[in-house]
């Protein structure tokens, strides 16, 4: 028996629509838009309710201190320290996704770090249906102490990445993958 599909299935559209953006304008969502979005992303499934998670927003001069940041982890100096340097430039705003998973008796680091993953791919989904270009970004020193101490983050906590958030252009069209990746990734056991 196959289930229904409701008519319309908006959540299924968004899912199915949403493309990376690499390439963003100068506009940005305003801090009251991202509340309003992180708000409904808060809805993700979260063990116990712990909510072991938190955002924060890197705009204007913050975004070069990450590139700083990046420099001093890499030890990179010349041409490729200011490659480096420039990358957090690429977008007006970048969204840390910040995973603070704390000991709990029934709920292990590892779950609370999948409700904090959710909370990023949801927040990157409903800023992507209202219309921003978005792309998730990590790379090699995202779990660099340079760059924890750099989004003062406590002993507990780490970084899951940035959501790289900006406006679209209306000339590029991100291409959709080419495969369809959920082929052979899904089995039964009777
Ligand atoms: C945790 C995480 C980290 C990622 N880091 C990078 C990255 O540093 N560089 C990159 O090109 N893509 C990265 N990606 C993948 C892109 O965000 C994106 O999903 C990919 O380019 C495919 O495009 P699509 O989302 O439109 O299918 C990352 C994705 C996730 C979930």
């Amino acid at each position: 028996m196959t289930a229904a599909v409701p008519a319309g299935a908006p959540v299924r559209d968004a899912v199915l629509s949403r493309r990376s953006r690499p390439k963003v304008t100068d506009a940005s969502p305003a801090d009251a838009e991202l509340e309003m979005l992180l708000q409904a992303a808060s809805r993700v499934a979260d063990h116990a309710a712990l909510a072991p998670w938190r955002v924060i927003a890197l705009r204007g001069r913050a975004r070069a201190r990450l590139g700083d940041a990046f420099v001093a982890a890499s030890g990179f100096d010349g041409p490729a320290a200011l490659a480096l340097a420039a990358k957090p430039l690429r977008a007006p705003l970048l969204l840390a996704v910040v995973a603070a998973p704390r000991p709990h008796p029934k709920v292990p680091a590892w779950e609370q770090e999948a409700c904090a993953a959710g909370v990023g791919h949801t927040l990157e989904l409903l800023l992507d249906e209202a219309g921003w270009g978005v792309m998730w970004r990590t790379g090699p020193f995202t779990r660099h102490p340079e760059v924890a101490r750099m989004h003062a983050l406590a002993e507990h906590e780490h970084l899951m990445g940035w959501l790289y958030v900006g406006g679209r252009l209306e000339s590029e069209r991100p291409p959709r993958r080419a495969s369809d990746p959920a082929r052979g990734r899904f089995s039964v056991l009777g």
